[in-house]
């Protein structure tokens, strides 16, 4: 894999698939890494090329200093296509890679073919949770958070049914250095989207969870009205959709990025 280092920041990245296929490059929620879209890899790459990385400040990517803001971590995302030689991509990403496609939509719509934007938002309307969980993290780190975060992420009846899926993804949240995700957690707090979703000129499906308490279905509606041509699936999970519900996440993205 080439390394890629975009501002500063070496990214990890990870390809697999038919090179000759289209890309599918997906992006991580924050305290995940690349290996949330594990449920994915298999039956997306029977049809692309997938593109997987750690956004800047969690996994194996760097951790350089904070805030960072969306509009640079999009700007990762664009040297990661530009390092591995691609002009265009579909985007998968989910929350804060949600959040990094609106971006990519509005200012780089030329390198996306189609775009697909899973429990997330465009705006953060309360900032003070945020302050909150800055100041909880730097103070107990995200050990102080996790069984709070794990209830927001999965419905109580995923985290009885598939503990080991649970468990496996709490380990990486536990590991995601704290100055990588206060750092993300200050992008988030920080954003306001809403004035670039009618500028998006890429056909455009959004996934929201019925259950979804951290971005609820109102705000991927939102996005979904204001976006032209933009449809909405909902799925029966909570707010890490393309684990709690994989097979259904698969079928619908697959069917609107093969249509
Ligand atoms: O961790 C959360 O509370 C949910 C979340 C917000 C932005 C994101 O990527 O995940």
């Amino acid at each position: 894999m080439p390394e890629i280092v975009s501002e500063g920041c070496a990214l990890h990245v990870e390809v697999e698939g038919p090179a000759d296929a289209p890309a599918v490059m997906f992006s991580n929620s924050l305290g995940t890494d690349l290996t949330m879209w594990d449920p994915q890899v298999a039956p997306f790459t029977r049809h692309f090329r997938v593109v997987r990385y750690d956004r800047r400040g969690h996994g194996r990517s760097g951790v350089t200093p904070g805030p960072y803001s969306i509009a640079q971590l999009g700007r990762d995302a664009l040297a990661v296509m530009d390092g591995l030689g691609l002009d265009t991509v579909h985007w998968v990403g989910l929350s804060m890679g949600g959040m990094v496609g609106q971006w990519l939509g509005a200012n780089a719509p030329q390198r996306l073919r189609k775009l697909v934007l899973s429990n997330t938002t465009s705006v953060m309307p309360d900032k003070q949770p945020w302050h909150d969980r800055i100041a909880t993290v730097r103070a107990g780190g995200l050990a102080a958070i996790a069984d709070k975060v794990m209830g927001i992420w999965f419905t109580q009846d995923f985290r009885e049914t598939d503990p080991a899926a649970v468990e496996k993804i709490r380990a990486v949240f536990l590991k995601t250095p704290v100055d990588g995700y206060v750092a993300n957690c200050e992008a988030v707090r920080d954003m306001d989207l809403r004035d670039l979703l009618e500028k998006i000129a890429v056909p455009t499906f959004v996934v929201a969870g019925r259950f979804d308490q951290s971005t609820p279905i109102e705000a991927n509606d939102f996005i979904r009205r204001r976006v032209p041509g933009a449809q909405l699936t909902i799925l029966d999970a909570a707010h890490i959709s393309n684990i709690e519900q994989a097979a259904a996440f698969n079928t619908e993205v697959l069917g609107f990025l093969m249509s």
